[in-house]
């Protein structure tokens, strides 16, 4: 298995958690994921020099806007009261408009500890939902299975290269659904003619040319419920080890989702593991025979999924 937190080598801790009693309830299966006591920490630069790259656009605009405000303050100072007016006014509006105060331009950081020492392990041909409310650390989680979050402490181990649906699919605005569609084969190792061979049936599997040739319009033309129905039908051509779909299915209409649902039982059945977040209780009951309860960033619950979601369902509704 492959250490896809790039740490230090394999730690007792694996082996224990490899004995666990989830691992002697589902021994018939080999093992694709184990998160290890894993802790995740954003870290957030806070004051000046926060954003420094993002904002930098931003606030060579608003000092333009601000040099000209002073401009014409000056000019209206002129016109007034020669030296006075607008003094010190430009730079306090500057500071206003940019964020900063005298007191914020002190460095600092942040830390937001989002995964809390969880641990489990997944096994081929499970499909795990991955539930939670606003915050709890569903979409970090996956995003650390598939190798994107570098772990604070504890270990993540992975079969074969888990794809985080969405991302993997690397689709970009300004082309074509159709060279989209290539690109994101390309992007997840087919060979070109694959990838052409595979082209007509994830477009039909999509269904984005339904109510029209949208397929050969840029994506930045697509809904969001479009866009996210191509990047599903592209990630699911192709057969993952570890295949995690975070709230795709949320946004297709019913009938998509329907299609999608089917999609995710083929993929299982090819023995792939799934992982589904998903706020949409629904979806999981008819996708995933195994659920992970997260709230505040540790793992309150792992189990079948009827008892997981009545418990879920007891606490939202308390
Ligand atoms: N890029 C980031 N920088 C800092 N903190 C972040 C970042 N992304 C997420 N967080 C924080 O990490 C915690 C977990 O967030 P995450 O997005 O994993 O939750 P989630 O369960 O997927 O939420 P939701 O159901 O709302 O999508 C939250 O406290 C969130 O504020």
């Amino acid at each position: 298995m492959t250490d896809v937190t790039e740490q230090t080598e394999r730690t007792e801790q694996t082996e224990r958690t490899e004995q666990s009693g989830q691992a002697e309830v589902k021994q018939a299966q080999p093992p694709t994921v184990i998160v290890d006591n894993l802790h995740i920490v954003y870290r957030l630069r806070t004051g000046a020099g926060a954003g420094k790259a993002k904002g930098a656009k931003n606030k060579a605009a608003l000092r333009e806007q601000a040099a000209a405000a002073k401009e014409q303050q000056g000019q209206q100072g002129r016109d007034r009261e020669p030296q006075q007016a607008g003094k010190g006014r430009a730079s306090r509006a500057l500071r206003r408009l940019t964020g900063r105060s005298d007191s914020a331009e002190k460095r600092g950081s942040r830390k937001v500890h989002a995964i809390k020492g969880v641990s489990f392990t997944a096994y081929r041909g499970e499909a795990i939902g991955v539930i939670g409310s606003n915050g709890s650390g569903k979409s970090t989680i996956l995003r650390a299975i598939a190798g994107l979050m570098p772990a604070e402490a504890g270990r993540v181990y992975t079969e074969g290269q888990p794809s985080l649906l969405g991302v993997n699919a690397a689709l970009m605005n300004d082309l074509s659904g159709e060279r989209n569609v290539i690109l994101g084969c390309l992007a997840m190792g087919m060979t070109p003619q694959e990838a052409y061979a595979k082209r007509e049936e994830i477009i039909k599997f999509s269904g984005i040319n339904e109510k029209g040739d949208f397929s050969s319009l840029p994506m930045r033309a697509y809904s969001s419920g479009m866009a996210a129905r191509l990047r599903f039908a592209i990630a699911s051509a192709k057969n993952h080890d570890v295949l995690m779909i975070d709230e795709a299915l949320a946004t297709g209409d019913r009938k998509f989702r329907r299609r999608s649902e089917a999609r995710i039982r083929e993929l299982r059945a090819e023995a792939g593991t799934v992982f589904l977040v998903s706020h949409s209780n629904k979806s999981i009951r008819d996708t995933c025979d195994r659920v992970l309860w997260l709230e505040s960033g540790s793992l309150v619950m792992d189990g079948p999924t009827e008892e997981v979601l009545e418990a879920y369902e007891e606490f939202m509704n308390s």
